[in-house]
This record gives structure tokens, sequence and C-alpha cells, in this order.
């Protein structure tokens, strides 16, 4: 059974991306949003995202069946506890948030009885941002990670049916394991780009262009991802502290091993290492999950 009216807080890539996806998908919900700034709610009017874009909170949310949380994640709690009162009993609350203890967290003590909190995760995003940025075929063949937490299983059902009408592949998790993975595959890499990149800058050729001109596919790589959204990774950070400060260090380990390698000629080390890890993108290609920044064709707005 699909929602008969969707409500998102927070318009930008993610709000955008599932707005027209579900568009796209012929779902008929009346689709009301909210967003905090009146230049994003502008915005919205503009280019038609959402049926009703409201100015306040209560508004927005007071007749949904299905309240989408599309906020930075330290944003969650503080926006949670504003709109609680004016959700109906009976509806769901999700998020979209890329870390999930956190966001648990903040957000259910403010989840009052008989309201369903289902905390997500679409593995899915691109490194722009806000209303504009938003694209039908973002979650196309990505998961969609679910950690209900003991959630009543038909709430969870209900939201599994509608991501995958999005396009998506849906899988439940621990939230504290999906932190754990998430830390692995996405949030560390983050740092390690955003990291790169400050390097060459401090450098003081990129902006002089030397180094974007002649940058190989694998620096132009991290200049995409050291672009992303400066607040959203910054929660990120700051609310996946613990699984990304162990991941952070085991990576040092291994960046000194091959530091100690190339300072001592250890060609065989260097092979061994690089023969494992090219396996390992080798099985992700063969396993049909190539990662790979998805493009689309990816309309203007
Ligand atoms: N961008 C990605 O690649 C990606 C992928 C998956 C999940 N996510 C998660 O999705 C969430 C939204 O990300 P996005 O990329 O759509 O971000 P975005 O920056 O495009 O949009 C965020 C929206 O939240 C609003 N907002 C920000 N702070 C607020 C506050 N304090 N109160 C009220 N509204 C506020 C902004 O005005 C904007 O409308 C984040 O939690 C992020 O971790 C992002
Ligand atoms: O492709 C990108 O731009 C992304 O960084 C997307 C990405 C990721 O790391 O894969 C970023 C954060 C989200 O929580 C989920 C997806």
């Amino acid at each position: 059974m699909s929602y008969d009216r969707v409500a998102f807080v927070g318009l930008g890539l993610i709000a955008s991306s599932m707005f027209w996806a579900m568009r796209r998908a012929g779902m008929g919900a009346h689709v009301t949003g909210y967003a905090r700034s009146e230049q994003t709610r502008a915005t919205a009017r503009e280019i038609g995202l959402c049926d009703t874009v409201c100015d306040d909170l209560a508004s927005a949310v007071r007749a949904a069946d299905l309240v989408v949380l599309c906020l930075p994640v330290g944003a969650m709690g503080e926006v949670m506890a504003e709109l609680a009162p004016h959700i109906k009993p009976g509806a769901t609350v999700t998020d979209v948030g890329s870390v999930k203890r956190a966001v648990i967290e903040a957000v259910a003590p403010h989840i009052a009885p008989g309201v369903h909190f289902v905390p997500g995760h679409p593995l899915a995003g691109t490194e722009h941002s806000g209303p504009r940025a938003g694209f039908a075929e973002l979650f196309d063949n990505r998961w969609c990670l679910l950690t209900p937490n003991g959630a009543d299983t038909a709430a969870v059902a209900q939201l599994s049916d509608y991501w995958q009408a999005l396009g998506a592949k849906v899988e439940e998790m621990d939230p504290d394991h999906h932190d754990l993975v998430l830390a692995v595959t996405s949030h560390a890499p983050h740092l390690i780009a955003y990291t790169m990149v400050g390097v060459a800058d401090d450098l003081h050729r990129v902006t002089n262009s030397e180094v974007i001109n002649f940058s190989a596919t694998g620096f132009r790589d991290f200049t995409r991802i050291a672009a992303s959204d400066p607040t959203m990774w910054r929660d990120v950070f700051l609310t996946n502290k613990d699984a990304t400060l162990e991941i952070l260090g085991r990576f040092t380990e291994e960046l000194f091993a091959l530091q100690r390698a190339i300072r001592t000629g250890d060609g065989e080390m260097l092979h061994d290492y690089f023969t494992r890890t090219r396996a390992i993108r080798r099985g992700i290609i063969d396993a049909g999950q190539d990662t790979d920044a998805p493009d689309f064709g990816r309309k203007k707005r």
C-alpha cells in the first residue's frame, strides 16, 4: 500500500530526487514540502517541486502519512522536536541521514506513541546540493538501508515498498553496523578526498590551474568528492566520530606500511598490495555493484 500524503522536510538533493522519482513512478500521493529558507521555498515553487510548498513546518506535516526528514544529520533532532506535536497518529517518520545511531538518538525521543519511526539511508548522492540538484534516476539500482531498530514491521514493509518504487534495492541493517560499514565505504574516503585536495591546495597550484590542467582522473575524482556540501559532511564526521576514527586509525597504519615499502624499495610488498586491492575492485564489478559516480544525463532545472 502506498502513502496518500508525503511530506519532505528539507528540500535539497535527496528530497528533490525522491520527489521526481515519485512522479516518475506515477505515485498519486499529495506531496508537501518545507524548507527553512525562503529562497529554497521560492526555488521549489518555481520548479514545481512538491504539490504544496509550505511556509511553516506544522502545515507541511499535519496531514502526512509519511514524513521524510531530508536535513543535515546535526539538524534532525532540533527540527523533529519542533514538528513532533503536529504529526498525526499512525504516520511514519523516516530520514535519509548518512549516519544512523546519532539520528536515532536525536529523533526517537520526540516520536509520540502511535507514530512509527523507521530510519533510512539511500546510498546514492552527488556532490551537488539544493532543490535544483535532484533527478529521478538517482536511486535506480542503489541500496537504501533501513535501520528499523524494533519499529513496527508493517510500517517497515510499507517504507521498503516505497523505496523500491523509487528504484532502490532495500536491505535492513543494525544502526551501529551501518555506521561502521559507511565509515569504511563513504565517510573515511570523503575525508581522504578532502585531505588530498587540501594538500594540493597547500601547494598553491590547484587554483593556479596547473594541478587542474594536468590532473589525471584519480585527482579529478577526489576534487568532485571534495566539492560535497560542507555542512552535511561536518555533521557526518561529528556524529559518526568513533567509527570514522577507528577506520582512519587503520588507514593510517596501512599508509605507514606502504610509505615504508616505498622508502625501502620493497616492490614485492607494493605489488602484492595492489594485486589484492585490484581483486576487490574486480569483485565489485563482477557482483554488478560498480559504484562509479552516476551521471544519468542529469537534467538541469
Ligand atoms: N548528498 C548526498 O550525497 C547524500 C546521499 C545520501 C544521504 N544524504 C543525507 O541526506 C540528508 C540531506 O542531504 P542533501 O544532500 O539532500 O542536502 P541538501 O544540502 O541538498 O539539502 C538539505 C536541506 O536541509 C535544509 N536545512 C539545513 N539545515 C537546516 C536546519 N537546521 N533546519 C531546517 N532545515 C535545514 C536546507 O535548507 C536544505 O533544504 C543529509 O542528512 C545527508 O547526510 C546525502
Ligand atoms: O557519489 C557521491 O557523490 C557520494 O558521495 C554519495 C555517497 C557515497 O559516499 O557514496 C555520499 C554520502 C551518502 O551518505 C551516500 C552516498
